[in-house]
């Protein structure tokens, strides 16, 4: 199937085919709210959380903690990444989406675990609506893959995915001990020395109707932590408190939010949240999504120290990482239904 950038680059186009509408499915833009400036997106100092004073430390988990609680989503500042190098790999990636269908071609893959799969839509097979959206998506560990073109993407991408793991486990750390566990609980648990992490690059070019098309539906991500930067164009959406919450982009931070694994692992303590991506008809949106999540192989469950001293019963069964992705990336993309399955 052809990518969306090459049909949003025909000449004259004024109207999306039929199988772009989205409307049929509830495509409802009017309950998009402004955020809140007394109720946003929290914002964590990821140098707090590595300072050596203890009250600073314990102040950003209760930070962190109440960011998952109540948001799902919080905006990671001075993550001490090169603001170059987020630049270079954002730019390779773009040079990525501009290498010509052929060359992309190469690059299709055919079952959903495959190390390096660029495609439109998200699961053209199976879908009856095509989103606006082409995408690639690599995974980078714990072993690394890349496309060979274009030129420094493998270089770039293989530092930029080192760094963002960096972040990710100290991150997981904090969110480990704002749940009252140890430390280093989550990274044992999901066995993050051979951790999963995926890069996902997402193109969504202008639409000449955006308000009939849809990006990327409403679902939840499967891992631990997805970090999220952006070209500069906003398009991402929250569900938060029942209302579609616009998503601001804050200069040389990322957008973090918590997967499926953490809500599992914490007994529904932290959830998921539901978010899509919404298309303009001005400006093409680059976004970059390095999801992070436990060794394939981890069996996922509800912490068994959290259930105990809490005297919960677990509300989740537990599932192997691999299949729960594979039932993720086989099916259309809707909602939490993944998740939904392995509730108790
Ligand atoms: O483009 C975006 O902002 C969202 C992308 C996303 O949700 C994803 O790749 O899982
Ligand atoms: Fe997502």
């Amino acid at each position: 199937m052809a990518c969306v950038k090459a049909l949003a680059e025909s000449p004259g186009l004024t109207s999306i085919p039929s199988t772009y509408n989205f409307t049929q499915n509830q495509h409802d833009h009017e309950a998009v709210s402004e955020i809140d400036p007394e109720d946003s997106i929290p914002v964590i100092d990821f140098s707090l959380l590595t300072s050596s004073s203890p009250d600073q430390r314990s102040k950003v988990i209760q930070d962190l903690g109440k960011a998952c609680r109540d948001w799902g989503f919080f905006t990671v500042i001075n993550h001490n990444v090169p603001e170059k190098l987020m630049e270079m790999t954002m730019d390779a990636c773009q040079r990525f989406f501009n290498l010509t269908e052929e060359e992309k071609r190469e690059f299709a893959g055919k079952h959903v675990l495959d190390p390096i799969r660029c495609g439109t839509s998200f699961n053209a097979s199976v879908e009856k609506v095509f989103f606006w959206r082409d995408f690639i998506k690599v995974l980078v560990h714990p072993e690394f893959h890349s496309p060979n073109k274009p030129v420094g993407f493998s270089e770039i991408s293989l530092e930029y995915c080192k760094r963002i793991r960096q972040v990710a486990r100290e991150l997981l750390k904090g969110i480990s001990e704002s749940l009252g566990l140890e430390f280093c609980y989550i990274e044992r648990a999901m066995n993050l020395d051979s951790g999963l992490q995926i890069l996902i690059a997402n193109l969504y070019p202008p639409c000449p109707q955006p308000e009939l098309a849809m990006g990327m539906p409403p679902h939840s991500d499967h891992g631990l932590l997805t970090l999220l930067t952006q070209n500069g164009i906003c398009g991402l959406q929250l569900l938060h408190n029942g209302k579609w919450v616009n998503v601001n982009v804050v200069p040389n931070s990322f957008l973090v939010n918590t997967g499926d694994h953490i809500e599992i692992l914490s007994n529904g303590k932290y959830k998921s949240v539901v978010h899509r991506a919404v298309v303009n008809n001005k400006m093409t949106r680059v976004s970059l999504a390095i999801a992070n999540g436990p060794s394939l192989d981890t069996v996922v469950e509800p912490s068994k120290e959290l259930i105990e001293r809490q005297s919960e019963a677990p509300a989740y069964i537990g599932i192997k990482y691999k299949d729960f992705l594979e039932l993720q990336q086989s099916n259309q993309l809707d909602n939490k239904s993944v998740l939904d399955r392995v509730r108790v």
